[in-house]
């Protein structure tokens, strides 16, 4: 059996705010395995945005590990964390997260530059032309709509090629003709590079088109209601519409 792409085991996460420590995450356990596309559901607060985080290594585990391509990211320093995270990852915000002084063409850049690449913007402008932004390439932020923000932050995330795509809510601030053309993009690439994505979402309609859904309870996840993974993973036109209700 091959070893799953991200794996954890009894991660928690505490925060503390200035009310005290708030248990976010209650020891989660789950496999995810290369070329899923697993939806994160659950109801506000239940935790969905922590997970993806923690996944992502953008959040430190409060107790438990986190495997990533059969490393243990919660053993690993700052540095080495971002180094991996660079190298293998590629993460969608629902507000985009896009730099506003610098122009779709440097924002989809940067990360190739910091990886080393010495054709940054060559592949920039590929990876912006992939997503239908060309003629976009020297505006700013400010300078674009919405939906034509989240595909420079689209263009950005799977520039590097990464194999584990994050998404938190990548419709939520779009209408539902700019959303479907989001995730039909986001499908399309990651069927493109053959990545890992693991989305949060509220619309069960989105969730619906992953290979496997699981909600989350008060930080716990809600064993009942996950869907198994599919034999074929690429298939992205199965639909578990139940499961995501
Ligand atoms: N920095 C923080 N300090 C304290 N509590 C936090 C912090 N960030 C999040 N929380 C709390 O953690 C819980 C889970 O938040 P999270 O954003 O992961 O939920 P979510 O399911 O993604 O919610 P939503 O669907 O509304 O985005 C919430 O109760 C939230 O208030």
């Amino acid at each position: 059996m091959t070893q799953p792409i991200l794996q954890l085991s009894g991660a928690r996460l505490a925060l503390d705010g200035n009310a005290g420590r708030v248990e976010i995450l209650h020891g989660i356990d789950l496999s995810v395995e290369k070329g899923e596309t697993l939806g994160l559901i659950g109801p506000s607060g239940s935790g969905k945005s922590s997970l993806l985080m923690l996944m992502g290594g953008l959040e430190r585990a409060t107790a438990g590990r986190i495997e990533a391509l059969g490393q243990d990211l919660t053993t690993m320093s700052e540095d080495a964390l971002a180094r991996f995270r660079s190298k293998h990852m590629g993460v969608v915000f629902q507000s985009f997260h896009l730099l506003p002084t610098m122009t779709a063409l440097e924002n989809v850049a940067t990360p190739l530059e910091l990886a080393g690449a010495t054709d940054a913007f060559d592949r920039a402008r590929a990876e912006l032309d992939a997503v239908g932004l060309a003629h976009r390439a020297d505006h700013y932020p400010a300078q674009m709509s919405g939906g034509e923000q989240q595909r420079v932050a689209l263009a950005r995330a799977s520039a590097p090629r990464p194999q584990i795509l994050l998404a938190d809510e990548p419709t939520g601030n779009l209408d539902g003709t700019n959303g479907q053309a989001i995730i039909e993009l986001l499908f399309s690439l990651r069927d493109r590079h053959g990545a890992t994505l693991i989305m949060v979402t509220h619309a069960p309609e989105l969730a619906a088109q992953c290979s496997r859904v699981i909600r989350l309870r008060d930080g716990h996840l809600d064993t009942q209601s996950q869907t198994p993974p599919q034999t074929t993973p690429q298939t992205q036109t199965q639909t578990q519409t139940e499961a995501a209700q």
